[in-house]
């Protein structure tokens, strides 16, 4: 009951960073307050995320906070970076989600707010920035309800001394809360705050009062214990004497449930509303025990654990956080990763402090820890106590899908599924100079792939390396950390659009190719099938090379053949995706040289291409744009006509004229788009944008596409 397993989740700058320095510092775990704007906050210490001022990788990190445990996933807010936030919503408990006081729903935080939806994460909402002249409680919350369909539960209201916001009123207790906002010193920063309970003789006693009420009458509506009590209860009807302890259990029940989203405010800049937002933590955030995994019926208190971010420490090499689900993990033991059909040795076991690490014997069942000495886990494996565990589960997971009565099949996994990472939609290529820098390279690109699963790596035959990723500033993220990260004087080429191709017919084709080798005449007959896959999301799930069984060597040569020839398609020359081949016959002399067959392969396999009749697919972005006040439609929806965008939903958010565009446009045509957009409305629309797969071009496109990447016009 005294762990939290929390995440932190917004916007682009709504205040991440900086609410969770200030709840680092005023839990006694740092003696001065890191500056988002200095560079210097603990959470962000990537020299990237130093140098751009925004977070790009997940940290956690532990502290204590009134005798618990918070072990808090700081989560990116850029849009590149959705992988990660994905990763760490998996092993969460809850979240704080927070908004800018001024601008209230924005439209990355609607797409946080649906992917933790996704995961049933129960959540609090923390308005922040409401020291900003232009910031509005009652229009967050507003845009909360409206936009996200919250049920939002307001537990404080703002407090303000001469337009200064200076406190908030805890609508529990009836206290005013009002910090000192003088800087004594600035490791005093917000730490002194006055407590006044409040009585019938302060202006704000009726406002709060009925605020209360309100609170008292929504946990009625849902919960008849409650209703009973303010029916008929020793305190009925009268909201100044309604024990605040009855509240707040049946407060923790509604957020766990995920019946309410209680609403807190404060200005995380200037120091005022931390200390009540980690109350709030403690008192209505889910313990890992409140949360039901399916699969833990399966294990009887074994070891059950779940990697979810895989990190290179430059002491320590590839470091592993994971979550522990039941059981208890110790130092020096063996786990058995299920993903990987391994054995992996616990070298090292830790807790986590930003990027400092703390050795600990065991961890228990709803904690996060961290692994060192581990080689082949990467990001979604689940680590069991022994083989033997899994097969245990197993077993016990049939007996039940064979118990279960009423004709349900119970098929629910024994393990944990891993994160689904989407196909990359840019690419660049990558050169060094010298062998030794080509080393340091390719170990640079290792431990990168390893940490972020969304970025791919690709060796052609001639030696070069493709880097591929999810959008323009995750790929520059990705060569500024190999320059200064890895300190690898490396040439990045432009970033470019990864299109695909895909067939369209199904083709069977078959060749006899022949070759005379010193006097030696080789026959290689070979013939493949090519159909066409529904499912276009991925690659790499989509080629689906059948080998003939009958000569494993031949037959391995043949698929390699195959694969290369799919790296690059017929059109021009991009990877085929969406494809199902099979090879039918592979048939060559013995001693029949291997690249023979291989390039017979890519020849017979080219050959069916060009029969299957291809498409080209570009990869495409959805567009939601939200905008403010006057009327910008025209301009954006031009501009977006330009794009090639193809509008899909127009609608109203409120009484006063705001609007809301959904789209859909080739990732190619939106490069810029952010800042365009940005200039073109003097900042009164935001954007969000996310990639939504592949689609097949029109005729006209693909010749326009044609011209466009041959350098034609
Ligand atoms: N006025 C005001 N500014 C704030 C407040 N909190 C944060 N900021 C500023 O808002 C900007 C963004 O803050 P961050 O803490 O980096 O935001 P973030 O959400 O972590 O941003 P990313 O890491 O890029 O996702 C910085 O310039 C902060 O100083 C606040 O309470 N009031």
């Amino acid at each position: 009951s005294k762990i939290r397993n929390i995440g932190i989740m917004a916007h682009i700058d709504a205040g991440k960073t900086t609410t969770t320095e200030r709840m680092l510092f005023y839990s006694g775990y740092i003696n001065k307050m890191g500056d988002i704007d200095s560079g210097n906050t603990v959470m962000d210490y990537l020299p990237t995320e130093i140098e751009r001022g925004i977070t790009v990788q997940s940290a956690a990190i532990s502290f204590n906070w009134d005798n618990t445990q918070i072990n808090l996933i700081d989560t990116p807010g850029h849009v590149d970076f959705t992988i990660e936030v994905e990763r760490a919503l998996r092993v969460l408990d809850g979240a704080v989600a927070i908004f800018d006081g001024s601008r209230g729903v924005e439209a990355q935080s609607r797409m946080v707010w649906l992917q933790a939806d996704g995961h049933n994460i129960p959540r609090l909402a923390y308005i922040n920035k409401m020291d900003k002249t232009e910031a509005n409680f009652a229009a967050s919350v507003d845009s909360l309800k409206r936009q996200l369909k919250a049920n939002t539960l307001i537990l404080q209201l703002p407090v303000f001394q001469a337009n200064q916001f200076v406190g908030v009123i805890d609508l529990i207790t009836m206290e005013r809360i009002e910090w000192d906002m003088q800087v004594v010193s600035p490791n005093q920063n917000g730490r002194n705050c006055t407590i006044h309970k409040l009585t019938n003789k302060d202006k704000e006693w009726e406002t709060s009062l009925s605020a209360k009420s309100s609170i008292i009458e929504q946990l009625a509506d849902k919960f008849d214990e409650v209703a009973i009590q303010w029916l008929e209860g020793e305190y009925a009807g009268d909201a100044e004497l309604f024990p605040s302890t009855e509240l707040k259990k049946w407060i923790r029940h509604g957020t766990i449930d995920r019946t309410f989203v209680p609403v807190l405010c404060g200005s995380s800049y200037k120091n005022v509303g931390i200390q009540p937002l980690l109350n709030a933590v403690v008192d209505y955030l889910p313990q890992p025990s409140d949360i039901q995994h399916p699969f833990l019926r399966y294990y009887d208190n074994t070891l059950l654990a779940m990697a979810f971010k895989v990190l290179h420490d430059k002491r320590l090499g590839s470091i592993i956080f994971v979550r522990v689900y039941s059981g208890t993990l110790e130092s020096g033991r063996k786990l058995y990763n299920v993903n990987k059909g391994k054995e992996e040795k616990v070298l090292r076991l830790m807790t986590v402090y930003a990027d400092e690490y703390k050795d600990t014997k065991v961890i228990k069942a709803g904690n996060i820890g961290v692994i060192s000495g581990f080689q082949s886990t990467v990001t979604g494996d689940t680590l069991l106590e022994s083989k033997q565990a899994l097969e245990a589960a197993v077993a016990k997971a049939n007996l039940i899908s064979k118990d279960t009565v009423d004709n349900k099949t119970d098929n629910s996994p024994v393990v944990l599924t891993a994160v689904r990472i989407p196909e990359p939609v840019f690419f660049c290529s990558v050169e060094v100079y010298s062998p030794t820098q080509e080393k340091a390279l390719r170990h640079a690109l290792d431990v990168l792939c390893k940490e972020d699963p969304s970025v791919r790596v690709n060796f052609d035959d001639y030696g070069s390396i493709m880097l591929s990723g999810m959008g323009e500033l995750h790929m520059d993220v990705v060569s500024q950390r190999i320059k200064s990260e890895f300190k690898i004087d490396a040439y990045f080429g432009p970033i470019q659009v990864a299109y695909r191709e895909c067939p369209t017919l199904q083709v069977t084709h078959k060749a006899m190719y022949s070759r005379t080798i010193l006097d030696n005449l080789y026959e290689v007959e070979i013939a493949i099938q090519i159909s066409p896959c529904p499912e276009l999301s991925t690659m790499r799930d989509a080629i689906n090379v059948q080998k003939p069984a009958y000569n494993p060597e031949l037959s391995y040569s043949a698929a390699l053949g195959v694969i290369q020839a799919l790296q690059q398609g017929n059109i021009l020359g991009y990877p085929v995706m969406g494809a199902d081949v099979r090879i039918l016959t592979a048939r060559a002399k013995r001693g029949c040289p291997s690249g023979l067959i291989t390039a017979s392969a890519v020849k017979c396999t080219r050959e069916a291409l060009d029969k299957a009749s291809c498409d080209l697919l570009e990869p495409m972005m959805q567009i939601e744009i939200s905008t403010r006040g006057e009327n910008l439609m025209q301009k954006i929806l031009g501009d977006l006509a330009k794009r090639h965008a193809k509008i899909s939903d127009i609608s109203t958010t409120d009484n006063d004229g705001n609007m809301k565009i959904l789209a859909e446009a080739p990732v190619s045509e939106m490069k810029g788009y952010a800042s365009s957009l940005r200039s073109s409305t003097s900042g009164n629309a935001d954007l969000s944008l996310h990639p939504s797969g592949y689609k097949v071009v029109t005729q006209e496109r693909k010749l326009q596409l044609k011209r466009k990447i041959s350098g034609t016009t």
